[in-house]
């Protein structure tokens, strides 16, 4: 809709205008012209993020060198740009929407006029007019069928103004020449007599009809206008109509239901007005109603509603509680969001879009955040000119890659190339630095100020996606696995890993030496782990059987055997593992497995990386399978051609490998055991003043680096907040040089501190967490270990860090996640071996146990059972 006028204000001007338009009043005529120079650009830019949403900036830009500071003005948000032919073409060569673009015209004469508009549908500019004749007569030849005609004057007069508004060019006025208070300022020009130059009546009485909306649009009611109601409301800054029985109108003057004036305009044909208005008090309509047309609906109500529970909520109400509780609030949308993008029905569509709303919504009535102003954001995004990739960050592409998968072609994110590509994930491209989205920090709540709910809240593992739909993915893999064998195999890998050139799916022990040619140094670094890892693991073995007599004669005892057929699973998706192989392998070799089967999803050229060749040799594995996933499961469990089949399968790895192998471990046709069900890596460091904070933050990132699921916890007890925004400072800082920023981003976002006052404290928020790893830093950490009863493995001491056990120091680092160290140990010897029991009796023992088993054998009613020791003693 073309504006009725233009008030011309100055960038540089700081003061109020002693005369002319105040600012409240130029957000009622709603459009605003303003002259940009290259000095004046970062103004420029300045203003318009003050003043979108509020009126629409029109920007003389003819002055500026750059097309780059124009395009930057557009995307800010101004509404149109005053170019010179140049720019024109410049702008138009960019694809700019030529609504957005008006031409100087260099001249006022017909022939400059003509020739300039050649070739161009855009609106023109004729600035600083002298003779108001020459405009008129070229505005009367070409009609109204024409585009947008701005003037401005050399010397603005009501009269020069009015002339041409009447022939519906836009007049271009200084802002300190118009007023809306006409009597009070008789000599500038009357904004209402402008706005209304062209309003036609279609009505017998010469009113105008009035529509009155809220600032979303929302329609109050109708009234009526006249010229003098609508200079009376520019006048006063509220709704004043013209009422067809009283006159004019000061609306609410009698029952208080005022209306702060936010703009009017005119509609597309001039014979209609809108007024969009604050309104106060119980509402528009007489019946105290909200709108002449009920109640709010939709979202304006549920704003309504926010806003009036955030100013007195009653007793119990769920909204207060998200008010007090930020971090339910958070976990809210997160759960209400992930549960969008799952749903797929229209219905379900629709009803989980509504609660993220409500969340949403409740989010920004929290911080006094309206929908307008939601609204405004949306509007000055639809008229961006620099459009962004639009590819999601990478921590939550990861996020979707792991639920989907990228084969299923869903991200961007690629499965590793060479084993150094695998350790060094890719920053996003819009943030190639890392750094741009701002402090990488984790949530801090200090427990004596929150309520235990709210950090019980906290303590909760982020929610992971449900184990039924991974195993809907799996289960018709395992099953062509299970069916078809190698041939399916290989074809998983093809479409997993991209290996298409792979034509068998093994690769059989003795391995060729060019398959494991390693760096000296890194050789060594893993024979050193190996004899580490050997020794805490062969200390582990129970020599001799357990043996007790439990009476005279009868002699219980335990022995263990290892388990003959293991198979390892050795992650490699994201990141290459060979550590993982030596963890897993290891013990199996020392249990004394006979068969050691390694699985590891080959890179796209079908190879293993050389290091988890070498471990796989030096544990003395029968063979590495190729493959990954749920099919390296489903080929260990069942066997195919080529792979053997094993009778326990061990190893970490993403979603689907863990749903596969709980899949397989539940079905009685593949007599298979499995070790854990394992998450995401996770990481809990007590620390007190002795910390340092470099270290702390050091170790926080080592686990936080392996994936955006993955969760780091700090307890910090009794820092007071220099201390402990040291440990966060320092976080941020080496957060932001990791290769991994990006994952690390993702991980950190739903990581928080704890700061607690005692070591007990500390200790009884640990147990509850069951962490994966603890660590603790802090004076006398070795007593501290006493307090420990949940936790898969502790670091213990500041010269410990947590990736001593995920390499070399010799303790295991396939651990219990997500909450399972209350119950599950980490892998250990233990977990190659079963236990068997044996008892052996002599007469005499018989004799002395006999009694209680006939008893016994009678009160089951198991008469078999009874006889065999009657029998033998010859009692009846
Ligand atoms: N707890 C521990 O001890 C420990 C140690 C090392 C690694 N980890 C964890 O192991 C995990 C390793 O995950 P990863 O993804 O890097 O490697 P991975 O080897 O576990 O998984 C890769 C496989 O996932 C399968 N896959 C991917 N998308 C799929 C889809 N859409 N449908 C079906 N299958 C699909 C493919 O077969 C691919 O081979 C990480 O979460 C890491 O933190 C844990
Ligand atoms: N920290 C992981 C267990 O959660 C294991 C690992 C392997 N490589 C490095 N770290």
């Amino acid at each position: 809709m073309a504006p009725a006028l233009l008030a011309a204000i100055d960038l540089d001007s700081q003061a109020p205008p002693s005369q002319g338009l105040h600012q409240q009043a130029l957000s009622f005529v709603g459009n605003v012209f303003v002259h940009v120079t290259d000095e004046t650009v970062d103004q420029a830019l300045a203003h318009l993020q003050q003043s979108v949403g509020r009126y629409a900036d029109y920007l003389g830009v003819a002055a500026l060198s750059s097309t780059d500071d124009v395009l930057s003005l557009l995307d800010a948000g101004a509404a149109k740009v005053f170019v010179t032919r140049h720019q024109l073409d410049a702008l138009k060569a960019q694809n700019i929407d030529q609504d957005r673009i008006v031409l100087c015209l260099p001249g006022n004469t017909r022939a400059e006029i003509i020739d300039a508009i050649a070739g161009t549908q855009v609106d023109v500019y004729s600035h600083q007019v002298q003779d108001i004749g020459l405009v008129e007569a070229w505005l009367n030849e070409y009609g109204t069928d024409r585009p947008n005609v701005f003037v401005s004057f050399a010397e603005p007069t009501t009269e020069n103004a009015l002339r041409l508004a009447k022939l519906s060019a836009i007049p271009v006025i200084p802002a300190g020449s118009l007023t809306v208070d006409a009597q009070k300022e008789p000599g500038l020009i009357s904004v209402a007599r402008l706005v209304m130059a062209n309003a036609t009546s279609d009505r017998p009485d010469g009113l105008f009809t009035t529509l009155v909306t809220d600032e979303r649009g929302v329609a109050l009611g109708l009234v009526y206008s006249s010229e003098e109601s609508v200079a009376e409301s520019l006048r006063t800054g509220r709704g004043v109509y013209h009422s067809r029985k009283r006159g004019l109108w000061y609306k609410g003057e009698s029952s208080g239901d005022v209306q702060e004036l936010v703009s009017m305009s005119l509609d597309c044909d001039t014979d209609c007005l809108q007024f969009v208005v604050r309104q106060k008090g119980r509402g528009f309509c007489h019946l105290a109603a909200p709108t002449c047309f009920g109640e709010y609906r939709g979202l304006s109500k549920l704003q309504k509603t926010l806003q009036s529970r955030k100013e007195s909520a009653p007793q119990g109400s769920y909204t207060a509680r998200l008010f007090d509780d930020p971090q339910l609030l958070r976990a809210k949308i997160l759960e209400e969001a992930t549960e969008l993008c799952d749903a797929t029905t229209k219905e379900h569509i629709a009803f989980e879009a509504a609660d993220l709303f409500y969340f949403a919504l409740t989010k920004c009535v929290a911080a006094g955040v309206s929908l307008q102003d939601v609204e405004r954001n949306l509007d000055v995004k639809s008229i961006k000119v620099k459009r962004r990739q639009g590819d999601a960050k990478l921590a939550f592409a990861a996020q979707v890659a792991g639920a989907n998968g990228a084969a299923e072609g869903t991200t961007n994110v690629v499965p590793n190339e060479t084993p150094k590509e695998a350790a060094s994930v890719p920053k996003s491209r819009d943030d190639p630095a890392g750094v741009k989205d701002g402090r990488i920090a984790m949530k801090r709540y200090v427990t004596a100020q929150e309520t235990p709910e709210t950090i019980a809240a906290a303590l909760q593992r982020p929610s992971q996606k449900s184990t039924e739909k991974i195993i809907g993915i799996c289960k018709p893999i395992i099953d062509a696995v299970k069916t078809r064998g190698d041939a399916a195999l290989l074809e998983y890998t093809h479409k997993f890993e991209k290996a298409t050139s792979l034509t068998s799916p093994v690769l059989r022990a003795p391995f060729a030496k060019e398959l494991m040619e390693l760096a000296p140094e890194t050789a060594k670094a893993i024979d050193i782990s190996f004899e580490n890892i050997r020794k805490f693991h062969a200390a582990q073995k129970e020599e001799k059987p357990l043996r007790v007599e439990t009476m005279p004669g009868v002699v219980c005892s335990r022995f263990a055997r290892p388990i003959e057929r293991v198979g390892l699973y050795v992650p490699g998706g994201t990141a290459v593992l060979p550590s993982t192989a030596l963890m897993l392998g290891v013990p199996a070799m020392v249990a004394g497995c006979q068969k050691i089967v390694l699985a590891t999803p080959p890179r796209s050229n079908g190879k293993v990386t050389p290091e988890v060749v070498y471990a796989a040799h030096k544990v003395g594995a029968e063979m590495i399978v190729l493959a990954g996933g749920a099919q390296a499961v489903a080929a260990m469990a069942y066997g195919t051609e080529s792979v053997s089949k094993v009778d326990k399968i061990l190893g970490p790895g993403n979603q689907f490998v863990t749903a596969a192998k709980m899949y397989v471990s539940n079905d009685t046709n593949a007599g298979v055991s499995i070790d854990m069900p394992a998450g995401p890596s996770e990481l809990l460091v007590v620390a007190d003043a002795s910390a340092n904070p470099a270290f702390v933050a050091s170790d926080l990132l080592s686990q936080a680096e392996h994936g955006v699921d993955s969760q780091v916890i700090l307890i910090a007890v009794g820092l007071n907040e220099s201390q402990t925004a040291a440990i966060e400072d320092e976080l941020n800082k080496q957060a932001n040089a990791l290769p991994r920023v990006d994952i690390v981003r993702g991980a950190i976002e739903h990581s928080f501190t704890l700061v607690v006052e005692t070591i007990e404290e500390a200790m009884q928020l640990s147990n509850q967490y069951a962490p994966e790893h603890l660590i603790l830093q802090v004076e006398n950490a070795d007593k501290v270990v006493d307090l420990v009863e949940n936790a898969g493995s502790v670091f213990i001491g500041e010269w410990t860090p947590e990736s001593v056990g995920d390499y070399s120091a010799g303790v295991n680092h396939s651990l219990p996640t997500y909450g399972y160290a209350k119950q599950y140990s980490g892998v250990n010897l233990a977990s190659y071996v079963k236990h068997i029991t044996s008892a052996h009796l002599t007469k005499e023992g018989l004799q002395n146990v006999g009694p209680a088993v006939i008893e016994l054998a009678r009160v089951e009613e198991l008469e078999a059972h009874r006889r065999a020791v009657s029998l033998r003693l010859g009692v009846a």
